[in-house]
C-alpha cells in the first residue's frame, strides 16, 4: 500500500530524512515512530505534497508520487498534527466543503457526510458549529473528512496530541476499529509508545533513519527488551549521538 524508497529531504543544510525506506502491505493498523524531530512530519509533508520531493521515490497504492500525483491524491486521506476545521462553520458544512474540493456532486457528497458522521458517532451533532465540539470528537470529525473520497490509506500524524488520556485511548481504540471493519489501511504516527500494541507493525525513525521495522513485539524480543519503551531506546541512542555530529 505505501513503498518509501530511499527517500531524502533537506531543509537548507539540515538533514530531516537520509535515505529512508520501508513499505507497509494492505490493510490494518501500522505505526511510524520517532522522537520529536526524527522527521515524522517531514515524510508526510512530502506524501501529501506539500513538500516537494528532493529525492527517492514514494509510491501508494500502486502510485508513484512523483508521476501521478492526482491519482496519488485520491488514495489518500490525512490527519494533520493541527486541526484545521473550520470552528464557525457546522459539522455538516465543514464536511461538504472538502466534498466538494474532492469533485464530488451534491448529493453523494451529502450522502457520503451523513454516512461518515455516522460511523464516527456525530450524526447527531451535524447542525452543530464546531466550536461546541470537543477534542475527541473535533479529531473524530477530521477522520470522517479524510475518508469522504473513500482513500485507500488513511495517515494520522499525532493525531491524539493535546488530547486526555481517556480521548486519546478512545480514538485510538476508534481508529483499530476501523481497520478491522473497513479493511483500511492506516499508519498513525506517534512519539508516544503506550498507543502500540505488541502485534502492530512499526516503523521506527530517528534523526532521518528508519533505525528498525517489524512487528513491536518481534522488535522487543530482538533487542532483549521488556518493554517497546527499553527497545525504542535501546534502537535510538545511538543514532541520535551520531545525527547530534552531522551538518
Ligand atoms: N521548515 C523547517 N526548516 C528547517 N528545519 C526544519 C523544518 N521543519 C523541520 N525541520 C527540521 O527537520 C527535522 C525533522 O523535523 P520533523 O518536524 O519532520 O520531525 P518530527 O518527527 O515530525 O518531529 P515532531 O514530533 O516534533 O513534529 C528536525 O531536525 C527539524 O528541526
Amino acid at each position: 500500500m505505501l513503498e518509501v524508497d530511499d527517500v531524502e529531504h533537506r531543509y537548507g543544510v539540515r538533514c530531516a530524512l537520509d535515505g529512508v525506506s520501508f513499505a507497509l502491505g494492505r490493510g490494518g493498523f501500522h505505526a511510524l515512530l520517532g522522537p520529536n524531530g526524527a522527521g515524522k512530519s517531514t515524510l508526510i509533508g512530502l506524501m501529501t505534497g506539500l513538500l516537494r520531493s528532493q529525492a527517492g521515490e514514494i509510491r501508494i497504492a500502486g502510485h508513484s508520487l512523483r508521476h501521478e500525483p492526482r491519482r496519488v491524491r485520491r488514495q489518500l486521506g490525512v490527519v494533520f498534527q493541527q486541526p484545521t476545521l473550520d470552528l464557525d462553520l457546522s459539522v455538516r458544512q465543514n464536511l461538504l466543503y472538502h466534498a466538494s474540493l474532492h469533485g464530488l456532486g451534491w448529493r453523494q457528497a451529502r450522502q457520503r457526510c451523513d454516512r461518515e458522521l455516522a460511523r464516527q458517532g456525530l450524526e447527531a451533532r451535524a447542525d452543530e458549529r464546531v466550536r461546541r465540539l470537543n477534542g475527541g470528537h473535533r479529531r473524530r470529525l477530521e477522520i470522517a473528512r479524510a475518508l469522504l473520497h473513500e482513500p485507500a490509506l488513511l495517515v494520522l500524524d499525532e493525531a491524539s496530541v493535546g488530547l486526555d488520556a481517556a480521548s486519546r485511548q478512545a480514538l485510538n481504540e476508534h481508529v483499530r476499529a476501523l481497520c478491522r471493519e473497513r479493511g483500511m489501511t492506516v499508519l498513525w504516527t506517534t512519539h508516544l509508545l503506550d498507543e502500540i500494541a505488541p502485534e502492530d507493525n512499526v516503523v521506527m525513525l530517528c534523526a532521518g533513519s528508519v533505525v528498525a521495522a517489524g512487528q513491536a513485539g518481534a522488535l522487543c524480543r530482538r533487542t532483549g527488551s521488556r518493554t517497546l519503551q527499553d527497545a525504542f531506546r535501546r534502537l535510538t541512542a545511538p543514532h541520535e549521538i551520531a545525527a547530534e555530529e552531522r551538518p
